[in-house]
This record gives C-alpha cells, structure tokens and sequence, in this order.
C-alpha cells in the first residue's frame, strides 16, 4: 500500500522560514488535496491557514478541522512548541474524530530533524499495511524513543543538534524495553485473550493478538487460564513484542510474575487474585494495574491501592466467566460515577450491544473489554475492526 505523507516543512522548529510564500498556493491546491495525511507543526499550520493564532490544544483542533477542509484525508497538526504544556500534544484529525496523542516532553536541543523523521515513519508504517492511527502512533513512539536516547549528544555549535536514527540497531533492548505513561484511551476497544477459544479455533495466542491489532484492538490482555507456566511466557514475549510495534499496551491475567518476568506493561487482577496495592509494589510505579470492580467501595479500593483503571462486569450474561454476576448497565453507570479510575466495560459485549454501553455516557467509561465476540468467532481480525467501526460511528469515547 503506497501513501503520501505530506511534511509541509515551510518553518522549522527553530523558526527558520524553509519555504516562502512563493510555494504556499502549490501546497494549497495541489499537494494537499492528495495526501493521506500532512503533518505540519503549530507554525507551518498557522501558515497554510493565513497567520490564524495557534496556542492551545483547542485551537490545534480548530486548525486540523479546517486544513482537512482543504483536502487531505488525515491532518496531525504536532504540538512540540505548545506553550505551557509539559506534555507534547499532537492532535490527529480523520474527518470524524480527534486524536489526542500525549507523550512526556524531552528536553533536548537535538531535535534537528524530527518533523521529516515522523513522516517517513508514518509513510513506512502505512506502506506495511497499517491504519492510520497505528501508523502515528509507532511513527510517534520510535521519534520519542530516538530523541530520549540522543538527547545528551552533543555535536555542533548550532541551537539544534542532531538526533540519532540508529537507535535501533545501537540500542535494541533499549528501545523495545521504554514504557509509555497509561493512557486511559487505550482501554477503548480492549482485546481480552481466552485460550480455550483460540484452541477450538485452532489458532495460536500469537496469530489471535496479531489478528486483534490490526482489526483495530487498542490494549490487549492475556487471559490464558489452561497455559503451563514456560508456555505462557514464550507465547507472552512473542505478543509483547508484536504489541511494542505496533504501540499497543499488553497487560496479563492474575499472573504478576508472568508479567514481572516478561516485561509486559502491566496486569488484570480481579477481587479474589493477588491485591493491587501489593501487585504495585511488585512492579512499581510505571506499570498499567487494571482491577475487577462490581461496587463503588472496590472501585474505590482500587484507586487507594494504585490502581490505573478499572474493568466493570459483567454487563450482560456471558458463558466465558462461570458463575459471574452481572451489574448491568445500571451496575456499571453507578460504578462509573463513584470511580476516580478509568472505566472499562466487560462481559457479554459485542457489536449488537457495545453502543448501548457506551451511551450511559459518564466520562471515565473509555471503552469495552471483550473476550468472546471477537475470539469465539472465525474471523478475529474482521470481528475487531466492525466492533471498532461501531465504536468509532458512535463517537463515544474516542477522544
Ligand atoms: C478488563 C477486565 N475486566 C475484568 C476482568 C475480570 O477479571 P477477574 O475478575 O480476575 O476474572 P478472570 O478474568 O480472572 O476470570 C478482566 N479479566 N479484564
Ligand atoms: C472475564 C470476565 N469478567 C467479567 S465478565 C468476563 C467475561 C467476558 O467475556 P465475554 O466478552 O466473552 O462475555
């Protein structure tokens, strides 16, 4: 798949002007009404939309709103010199909704180079197949992993310095070992692994991850409750690195020490497992811990012992989990309001009833954790991306 990424590199980050005025028309009407995507920073934004004032987030989302007008499919208008912000902020636009994609600000001079760096990446990722969002979001990672490893480089005399793209080969643990902050909009369409299935379907744990990444899944968690121990992990590394490619976040089922030892982001564990506030301690402060909550006083539990998230359910009546009572919507919308965590729904949830959850509509509820609807079928990939296009058509919880 081929696809043109168009940098508008008019300013750069330094300031410099790159392209004058005499190119903009050309920009205008005839390069971006042909690209998948531009990707122009807050100063070569203001200039492709006369000079307009770019100074926070809700304005980059202005300004992506109106360059899509002018033609190209997706617009990711990058917020590195976002005043104010100890975030960098980049906002993705697709014509439907917004992206808001945060990673921790590097503080480094060397950053000559970035902008270009990201769009070729992006290029490369879409030219592999993948969505769009994907694409940013690797494109986006392997730039910050880049900077965070050469920023104490010091060549030059210049007010930028170089980053170094090499990282991959110089440093590969390095760069697949970095883990991201928690994002609660990761927990958007969560892709949660059941052995069994994938045994009836005859698939193996790592086709059934690979399968739920490019349907759309955006966190994926291994519950393999049959698994002997050594072939959880193998089985466990191969989908963590998968998972690193691709940005998406890889949390395991109950067992802290499968995760501890494999170097997952983090652990699922529910009211009867190893408690959160202990798991916390076990993995430190960066891991992603999720905990099952039926009630507000364990939701609330969750957040005193460190918790990140929380997965409420059953919803609805599933034959996955025996002997699981269900709360219903009613059940999650109280647990939802009483939690200070990030929610995510669970049990029973597929493409016929995903939308009614999501339109209890409190903001914690960040998405759907389903097991069955997508793994008890033929097609994992296929079943994920509708179930994500539902959740996308919605427009519920997506920003
Ligand atoms: C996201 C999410 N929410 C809830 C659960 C259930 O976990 P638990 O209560 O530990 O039950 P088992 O999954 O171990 O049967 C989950 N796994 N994921
Ligand atoms: C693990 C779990 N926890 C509460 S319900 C449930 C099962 C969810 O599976 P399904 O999506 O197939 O209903």
């Amino acid at each position: 798949m081929a696809a043109l990424v168009v940098d508008p590199v008019m300013v750069s980050t330094s300031g410099d002007v790159l392209a004058g005025p005499s190119i903009l028309s050309t920009f205008l009407e005839e390069l971006l009404p042909m690209a998948d995507i531009i990707t122009p920073n807050l100063k070569e934004a203001s200039a492709l939309l006369n000079g307009m004032q770019l100074e926070t987030v809700d304005d980059m989302r202005s300004a992506a709103r109106l360059l899509h007008n002018m033609g190209p499919k997706n617009v990711l208008v990058k917020g590195g010199d976002l005043p104010d912000s100890s975030d960098a902020v980049d906002i993705l636009y697709n014509g439907h909704n917004f992206y808001e994609l945060r990673s921790p600000r590097i503080r480094t001079r060397n950053t000559h180079g970035t902008g270009c760096s990201l769009a070729s990446s992006i290029a490369a990722e879409v030219a592999k197949g993948y969505p769009m969002l994907s694409a940013v979001k690797v494109a986006k990672r392997f730039v910050e992993t880049a900077l965070d490893y050469s920023k104490e480089i010091d060549i030059g005399n210049g007010p930028q310095g170089p980053f170094d793209h090499l990282l991959r080969l110089k440093s590969h643990s390095q760069a697949c070992h970095r883990q991201q902050p928690f994002d609660p909009s990761d927990l958007f369409l969560y892709a949660v692994t059941d052995s069994r299935m994938n045994k009836r379907w005859g698939r193996s744990i790592i086709d059934a991850v690979k399968a739920a990444i490019d349907g759309g899944a955006t966190i994926i968690q291994l519950r393999e409750k049959d698994a002997e121990t050594k072939d959880f992990m193998e089985s466990a590394k191969a989908c963590i690195r998968i998972c690193r490619l691709h940005g998406v976040p890889l949390l395991i089922n109950d067992r802290v020490d499968v995760a501890i030892a494999c170097d997952a982001d983090g652990v699922h564990v529910g009211q009867s497992d190893m408690p959160a506030r202990v798991a916390r301690t076990l993995l430190g402060p960066e891991k992603i811990i999720g905990v099952s909550c039926k009630t507000p006083e364990q939701a609330e539990q969750a957040w005193v012992d460190g918790a990140d998230y929380i997965g409420c359910g059953g919803v609805y009546p599933t034959n996955t989990k025996e002997n699981n009572i269900t709360v219903g919507l009613n059940g999650l919308k109280t647990v939802c309001m009483a939690s200070k965590l990030p929610v995510v729904a669970i049990g029973g949830i597929g493409v016929s009833n995903a939308r009614a959850v999501m339109e209890i509509r409190t903001s914690n509820l960040k998405g759907v954790a389903v097991v069955s609807a997508l793994f008890d079928r033929e097609c994992v990939q296929a079943e994920t991306r509708k179930l994500h296009e539902m959740l996308l058509g919605s427009n519920i919880g997506s920003t």
